[in-house]
């Protein structure tokens, strides 16, 4: 099985696209979904998060409110570090569960929704492609504002936590531009869809010609040792 990662910035269309690629029958993980479970009550990270910051994050059901602690860790670089430290772990832990999952159900390729991919780069080795949902600077504040009720300063900040989306881009395999109208996207993402298919074919493929060259050389060679006559 395969690994294709998935990632972008804050609001420039990684869930949207994702959700195209689940409507298009591959597997997907979203790794937003697994941070938002791993903090509920009970869980370790909810404890560690409760120590570390204070009861000023929690909601009156206990949950973590999620916009007080997003305005504190998008602000302060050090807290988002402090934050990072007690959840990656956890993610990282189901992340691999799910993963393994898809391989039990016989899954070809799975594609992993990962916002932090090139920031933390630690599963990138893991991965044989990067797709990278790109839209322009301007356009992603706008939807970032839109989206979450944000001021524009409130959503600067929340960009300036992340690696430029133009650096990102660099480092792709496959850039889907989703600057303009969604239509124009899920065009991309279908033609996307259909070379990941064929590409991915071609690699069992691919292994299937090099063991069945080892195995003629290796009977060329044991053939030619029983013809000739030994020195
Ligand atoms: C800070 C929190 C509470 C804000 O919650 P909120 O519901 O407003 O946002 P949501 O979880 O939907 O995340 C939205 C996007 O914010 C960005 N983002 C989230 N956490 C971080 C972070 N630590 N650093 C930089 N960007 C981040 C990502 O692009 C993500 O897709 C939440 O994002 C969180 O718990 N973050 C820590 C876990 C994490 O790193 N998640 C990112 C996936 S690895
Ligand atoms: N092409 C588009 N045209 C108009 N609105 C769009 C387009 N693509 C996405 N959006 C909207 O922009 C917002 C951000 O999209 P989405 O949630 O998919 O981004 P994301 O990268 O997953 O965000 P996050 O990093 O916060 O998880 C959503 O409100 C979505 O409906």
């Amino acid at each position: 099985m395969f690994l294709v990662g998935l990632t972008g910035g804050i609001a420039s269309g990684k869930s949207s696209v994702l959700q195209l690629f689940q409507q298009l029958g591959c597997a997907v993980i979203d790794v937003d979904v697994i941070a938002r479970h791993i903090v509920q009550p009970g869980y370790p990270a909810h404890r560690r998060i409760v120590e570390a910051f204070g009861p000023e994050v929690l909601l009156e059901n206990g949950d973590i409110n999620r916009k007080v602690l997003g305005d504190l860790i998008f602000k302060q670089p050090n807290q988002r570090q402090l934050l990072n430290a007690i959840t990656h772990p956890e993610i990282c832990k189901e992340m691999m569960k799910e993963t393994f999952k898809c391989f039990l159900q016989g899954r070809r390729y799975v594609i992993l929704d990962i916002p932090l991919l090139f920031e933390t780069r630690k599963l990138l080795r893991y991965l044989k492609r990067v797709i990278v949902v790109y839209c322009d600077r301007d356009t992603q504040l706008v939807r970032l504002m839109e989206r979450n009720g944000l001021s524009l300063k409130d959503a600067e900040a929340r960009i300036q936590a992340q690696l430029p989306l133009k650096d990102k881009v660099r480092m792709a395999n496959h850039v889907l531009d989703n600057s303009g109208q969604w239509s124009d996207t899920r065009r991309q993402a279908i033609l996307l869809h259909a070379q990941l298919e064929r590409s991915l074919e071609y690699l069992p493929l691919r292994l299937g010609v090099l063991v069945g060259l080892a195995s003629i050389t290796s009977f060329l060679y044991l053939l030619a040792r029983c013809l000739l006559p030994s020195p």
